[in-house]
């Protein structure tokens, strides 16, 4: 069954706005969990502009799933990340300037630098993700690099304008979910899914897990965060194959 992990990067992120302690980052993580989260997902950005250094120390030892933390391949965030200890690591590439995370890791140029990450966190204990785009050549790498698992960016598939660019991208998703599967790898994805698109990807076969956050962020506005999570929840059960 496809997992969902919930991102609450962007409960930090009204928080944020204002300098308050509200929203909390805690009781979203617990409640999401209580309402049929698999993992919680948070991104420590070197900006902190979202998730603190803080929250993700309180959160760690909460959780009843499991910390999925994203983070930078620096040495500052692979030493904080040794300190927490979360489950999942998950490696995604950093632009002070972005809005959010654009495209995947480099790995091809940057190889030998995210090998001794990978290395290094993976001898902390923690499984090691790779944010990558769909590209076949980089899941050969990832996988020669011994990540154990890698994260498909869905962000082109999410951001396509128009019905063939969707089917496109989608197609360039499930060829490289396929592909890295046939390695062996652990397969998982996110970036800019929401309820209108999620079913596309949810249905790719041997997914493991989902990443999603800030539609549900958003879809809480309106309806709340336990049902945000749980309709989601559904809809993975719904459209998975
Ligand atoms: C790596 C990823 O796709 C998410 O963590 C995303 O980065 C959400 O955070 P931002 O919206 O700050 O990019
Ligand atoms: N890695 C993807 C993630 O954690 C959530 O991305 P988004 O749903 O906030 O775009």
């Amino acid at each position: 069954m496809i997992r969902l992990g919930i991102n609450i990067d962007h409960v930090a992120t009204l928080r944020q706005a204002r300098g308050t302690k509200y929203p909390s980052v805690v009781e979203a993580a617990l409640r999401a969990e209580q309402a049929g989260a698999d993992s919680i997902t948070l991104h420590l950005r070197e900006d902190r502009r979202h998730m603190q250094d803080e929250d993700i120390f309180a959160i760690r030892p909460l959780l009843q799933t499991k910390m999925n933390l994203e983070l930078a391949a620096t040495d500052e965030m692979i030493a904080i990340a040794s300190r927490v200890k979360p489950q999942d690591v998950c490696i995604v590439p950093e632009r002070r300037e972005e809005r959010t995370t654009e495209g995947g890791l480099n790995i091809k140029e940057t190889y030998d630098h995210l090998y001794r990450a990978t290395q290094t966190l993976g001898e902390q204990g923690c499984r090691v993700s790779l944010f990558i785009a769909p590209d076949l050549k980089d899941i050969d790498l990832a996988k020669k690099m011994g990540a154990p698992v890698v994260e498909i960016h869905t962000g082109s598939y999410a951001d396509a304008e128009d019905e063939g660019t969707k089917q496109k991208e989608f197609k360039r998703v499930q060829d490289a979910a396929e592909h890295a599967l046939s390695l062996g790898l652990v397969v998982n994805a996110g970036h800019g899914l929401h309820y209108h698109n999620v079913n596309l990807i949810a249905g790719i076969p041997g997914i493991e897990e989902l990443n999603i956050g800030h539609a549900i962020v958003a879809h809480a506005l309106f309806v709340g965060w336990d049902n945000a999570v749980r309709e989601m929840k559904l809809l993975l059960r719904t459209y998975a194959k």
